[in-house]
């Protein structure tokens, strides 16, 4: 049952767990605060998104029936330029997960110096549930019911957990239809012939392979012959774990929300990939091999990349986990508290705010592509994205080096300078 509630910002919101996302993201504020100087007088405003758009989405489902999904879009700043960020479609998305993964996107966008605020949105509805045509339905009624608040100098949606090129053609296109126009640059992860960029699919597992490859060069880790574990096996996942057997690393785990397996001769990730693309899950592959949830965690390994959902690693798991590194491909996979385990244990975190953001990084490739109908070949879009990516791990790096802070409050002081800044240059009216 959805309850109002009030949290610590003292903001009101409808939630079924109130404990999560975006109260985790308030605690990351509280933490990185003292670090502000002058700015720490504006930084209530990263706790108070923007706005917060609930939108009801009914269709006409085949079989005639009339359904209605709860849909979200939250603008959680808009300080350095439009909105950014993906939109979800998952059963159990809610409000609050929503606002955690908007605010989430404000500090990545300012991380990797992109000239975007920070959105997110989401259905709630399982998209497997689901024929193609229904979700072309709640598509175009959830771009329509937030289509006012969109656009390429506005807010701009990608795809996330449950959506990919196809929701971004059909969002493309309705929003394009309300405005009389063609509008390309209004969401970003399109497919290639609507105006997508080489490389978008890929960006994000190639951003997270580009983070581990560089915390392992400073750590004297090596890649080659490492034991890795991923867990979530679909576009993150599937692109990092294939980038790290390339590079020569073992992949021991893979768990996806069907199966775990765990293979210490090493996974074929080629194979499990050609496997889900078939059934679209890991259950089945590999029966021999099949192990329970729990014990994803616990198997040795040099690095582990949740690349699922939120709040798999808590304290509780931080605990144990015996690894060296964890390279966050989800967002906000990894609780405050655990952190605070995982930095006793000597366990380096590679925050999501920085690890996962390849993808947003292309999207953005993507979108200056599109205003000026100019396309950019991949080995120039891969150049550019290593670039960036080694530019905002190197000042990050050294930043949390000199402080002596974990590489998330590193990230969050750069990042939370940026916000801020633009807040006050920009001032309060009147
Ligand atoms: N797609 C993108 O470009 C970006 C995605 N992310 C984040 O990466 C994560 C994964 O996103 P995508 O790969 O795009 O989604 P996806 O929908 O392609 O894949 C999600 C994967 O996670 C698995 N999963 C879901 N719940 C699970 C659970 N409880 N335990 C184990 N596995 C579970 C699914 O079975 C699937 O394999 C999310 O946190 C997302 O926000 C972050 C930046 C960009
Ligand atoms: O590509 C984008 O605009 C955003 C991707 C996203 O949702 C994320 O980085 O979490």
């Amino acid at each position: 049952m959805n309850v109002i509630v009030r949290d610590r910002a003292g903001l009101s919101y409808i939630s079924p767990d109130a404990t999560q996302p975006w109260a985790n993201f308030l605690e990351q504020i509280d933490r990185v605060t003292p670090h502000l100087g002058d700015l720490a007088r504006w930084s209530d405003t990263l706790k108070r998104p923007k706005r917060t758009m609930i939108v009801d989405v009914p269709i006409v489902r085949d079989d005639g029936t009339i359904a209605h999904y709860e849909g979200y879009r939250v603008q959680h700043t808009l300080s350095r330029g439009p909105g950014k960020g993906g939109v979800r479609f998952h059963p159990d998305v809610t409000l609050n997960e929503v606002m955690g993964l908007a605010g989430w996107m404000t500090i990545k966008n300012a991380a990797l110096n992109l000239p975007y605020g920070g959105a997110k949105g989401g259905v709630r509805i399982d998209p497997r549930h689901h024929s193609i045509d229904e979700l072309q339905r709640v598509t175009r009624r959830y771009t329509s019911e937030i289509g006012n608040f969109i656009g390429p100098n506005r807010d701009i949606p990608a795809p996330d957990v449950g959506t990919n090129e196809q929701t971004m053609a059909w969002m493309m296109d309705t929003y394009s239809m309300n405005v009389g126009g063609t509008t390309t640059g209004v969401v970003t992860g399109k497919p290639l012939s609507l105006g997508g960029s080489l490389g978008r699919r890929e960006a994000t597992g190639r951003g997270v392979f580009i983070t581990a490859r560089e915390t392992a060069r400073r750590s004297g880790i090596p890649i080659e012959a490492s034991r890795v574990a991923v867990q979530g096996f679909g576009n993150v996942g599937g692109t990092a774990a294939a980038m790290f057997q390339a590079a020569g690393a073992k992949i021991v785990a893979l768990q996806d929300d069907s199966a775990t397996i765990i293979d210490e001769a090493g996974i074929d990730v080629t194979k499990a990939l050609a496997y889900t693309e078939q059934h679209s899950r890991l259950a089945g592959y590999a029966p021999d091999k099949t192990a329970s949830n729990e014990e994803f965690w616990q198997i040795a390994t040099d690095f582990v990349i949740p690349a699922a959902m939120e709040g798999q690693i808590d304290a509780r798991r931080a605990a144990t986990l015996p690894t060296r590194i964890v390279v966050e491909g989800a967002n906000g996979p990894t609780t405050p508290g655990a952190d605070d385990v995982l930095r006793d244990r000597g366990i380096i975190v590679v925050p999501d705010v920085l690890a996962n953001a390849g993808g947003v990084t292309v999207s953005y490739f993507e979108w200056v592509q599109d205003f000026s109908s100019f396309f950019w070949t991949e080995e120039e879009i891969n150049a550019r994205l290593e670039q960036i990516m080694i530019g905002a791990f190197d000042a990050i790096w050294t930043l949390a080096d000199d402080r002596g802070v974990s590489l998330r409050t590193a990230a969050f002081i750069i990042a939370c300078q940026r916000v801020l800044a633009a807040r006050q240059r920009r001032g309060l009216y009147p």
